[in-house]
């Protein structure tokens, strides 16, 4: 709608038939965006090459657990000068890669030439044009630079940022601090402890970011701080409700299923267990959150064992190695 709203021709590639029809001769698609009229300039195809016919770029934004998939069915379409933008926020669960990564190594192309979109942006609020600012990163800034002038219009303002990892990392790992969020007001708690949760939080995604390589100042950007705000309080997150319900007593699997939509914090907290392992970082509330998840730890229980740790400084935000590269 973004790129439709400049007179721009948009392909969107679904593998739902249904949907398709419903998108090409009603211009809606009642089941994602209710009472919204889409542009005639939105044409929907469920083959990828017809899809793909003379694009100057693409917009991958399948969940994380399909990227590989997609990027595998893109590859025969695919050319040096098309840009590629995504959009998903999650790993590649079973090898902790980034979506970047792992794009890059279907295409066969170098990570620098792919861009991520990121920032606070639910669909439901972009596609009534209502003010939405995003980042767009990429390890060439001339292929950030040509994203943001593709989607940048009057409502969707676009920021630049070489911090590829940085930005990846933040929209990934934001999701499970929404859960926990979620589960804080499912509890019945307040907005001291949503508060606390998304302070210490963007701590610990700052900690393990900074040792996978980002730059810290990302994390207080649109990617950061600005997407943990709007996922862990709205009313259109996903992650935030599906944490509600699991902090009222519901069981994950019942969750999931009345959810209906991808829910990436919880694949992401599987990465991040494992990526806190690998990198030797803490982090306490994604591994209680693993907690939950996937060991049926209660959520009363993760909570006592947060507030129970032992006695920190709050300035222990990374190792004394990388506080002296960004300091000096
Ligand atoms: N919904 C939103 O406002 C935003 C979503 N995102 C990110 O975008 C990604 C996708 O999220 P949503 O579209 O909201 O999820 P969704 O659950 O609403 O829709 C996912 C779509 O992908 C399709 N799909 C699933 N597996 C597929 C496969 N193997 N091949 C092709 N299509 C497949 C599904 O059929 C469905 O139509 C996630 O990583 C999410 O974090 C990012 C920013 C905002
Ligand atoms: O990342 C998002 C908004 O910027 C979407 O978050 P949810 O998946 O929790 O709805």
């Amino acid at each position: 709608s973004v790129l439709a709203d400049k007179g721009i021709q948009v392909h969107m590639w679904t593998r739902n038939e249904q949907q398709m029809n419903e998108i090409n001769t009603k211009h809606s698609n009642q089941r994602y965006l209710p009472d919204i009229t889409l542009s005639p300039l939105i044409t929907a195809f469920t083959d990828m090459k017809e899809a793909l016919h003379e694009v100057e770029a693409v917009i991958i934004v399948a969940p994380s657990s399909a990227i590989r998939e997609v990027s595998k069915q893109l590859k025969p379409y695919w050319h040096e000068d098309m840009l590629v933008v995504h959009a998903t926020k999650g790993f590649e669960t079973e090898s902790m890669k980034r979506i970047s990564t792992v794009i890059s190594e279907e295409l066969g192309c170098s990570e620098g030439h792919i861009v991520v979109l990121s920032g606070p942006s639910h669909a439901e609020e972009v596609v009534k044009k209502c003010p939405t600012t995003v980042v767009v990163a990429s390890l060439e800034e001339a292929q950030a630079r040509r994203a943001q002038d593709l989607f940048m219009n009057t409502y969707f303002r676009v920021y630049t940022n070489r911090d590829l990892v940085g930005v990846e990392l933040a929209g990934a790992l934001k999701n499970i601090i929404a859960l926990g969020a979620g589960m804080s007001d499912g509890l019945g708690f307040g907005d001291n402890a949503k508060a606390a949760l998304l302070t210490r939080g963007l701590a610990e995604i700052t900690r393990i970011g900074v040792e996978m390589g980002a730059n810290p100042l990302t994390f207080s950007g649109l990617a950061g701080i600005g997407d943990l705000v709007v996922t862990a309080t709205s009313q259109h997150s996903r992650n935030w409700r599906a944490g509600s319900l699991l902090g009222q007593g519901k069981p994950l699997q019942e969750v999931l299923n009345s959810m209906g939509m991808v829910v990436e914090g919880i694949r992401t907290t599987k990465a991040a267990r494992a990526i806190s392992k690998k990198y030797g970082v803490q982090m306490p509330i994604a591994t209680q959150i693993y907690h939950v998840l996937f060991e049926d730890m209660d959520t009363k229980t993760a909570v006592e064992a947060l507030m129970g740790r032992d006695k920190k400084n709050e300035m222990e935000m990374m190792s004394q190695e990388t506080y002296e590269q960004w300091h000096t």
